[in-house]
């Protein structure tokens, strides 16, 4: 586990939680650069998911299942920036998110039909949308695979700082289990930067 004081320079060590936000996504971004030009996402995010159901203790019939029974509904994420891929393994029925012009999660079924895609603002893949919902507490429990630069080791999160998934998991966390897949123990710190809005995640992989 590495040590976020060492990875920072003693002016940016000193500077406030946001600013030290801001440099760490600069320093991340550009590591997990470095990496995947050695390794596929893809691959990752293979090796990552099946570490993640195994922790769950689920296998992909019985995940499955669950899915067709309405148990359980899976939702992740296109990677982008060289983004763990957990993506290429959705079915169907897997729930993808868009975001709003006042910064919230609507979510869309991959194979609802609806083929036309837009990018948002960040150039993420997404519908429009009217083709979107937002989730509420009388859906089914949402296993969540959550998108991200890095965790510490007591499971929170480092994003790109829309806050997107803090707002929403401030509102659901009782019904959603928070699976955040990293590509190596790189990523993980003895400590992060953290606001009091931020939310921890059940389940950190790496
Ligand atoms: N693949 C993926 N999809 C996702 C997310 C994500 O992190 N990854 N999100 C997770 O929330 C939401 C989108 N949030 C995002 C927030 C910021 C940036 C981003 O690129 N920010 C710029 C800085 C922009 C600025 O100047 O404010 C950057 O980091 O360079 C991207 C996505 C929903 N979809
Ligand atoms: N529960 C909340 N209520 C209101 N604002 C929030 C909430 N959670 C986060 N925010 C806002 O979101 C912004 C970004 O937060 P932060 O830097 O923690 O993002 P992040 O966790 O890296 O991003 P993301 O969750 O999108 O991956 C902050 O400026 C904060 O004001």
């Amino acid at each position: 586990m590495r040590n976020l004081s060492q990875i920072l320079s003693a002016n940016q060590n000193s500077l406030d939680v946001s600013m030290k936000k801001t440099e760490l996504r600069k320093i991340l971004i550009e590591e997990r650069k470095v990496l995947a030009e050695n390794s596929k996402p893809q691959d990752w995010g293979a090796r990552q998911f099946f570490r993640a159901l195994d922790l769950l203790k689920l296998t992909v019939q019985e995940l499955k299942k669950k899915e067709q029974e309405n148990k359980i509904k899976v939702a992740c994420y296109f990677p982008i920036r060289n983004e763990l891929d957990i993506a290429c393994f959705a079915s169907e029925t897997w729930l993808f998110p868009a975001i709003t012009e006042d910064n919230q999660i609507m979510w869309f079924e991959f194979g609802d039909g609806k083929t036309e895609y837009i990018e948002n603002k960040y150039g993420i893949k997404e519908k429009s949308e009217e083709h979107c919902f937002f989730y509420s507490e009388n859906k089914p429990p949402l296993l969540l695979f959550v998108p991200g630069l890095a965790a510490s080791q007591d499971g929170y999160r480092l994003g790109y700082g829309g806050g997107y998934y803090d707002r929403f998991l401030n509102k659901f966390k009782n019904n959603v289990t928070t699976v955040f897949c990293l590509p190596s123990e790189k990523f993980i710190f003895d400590s992060l930067p953290i606001d009091q809005w931020d939310e921890k995640v059940d389940l950190v992989i790496w």
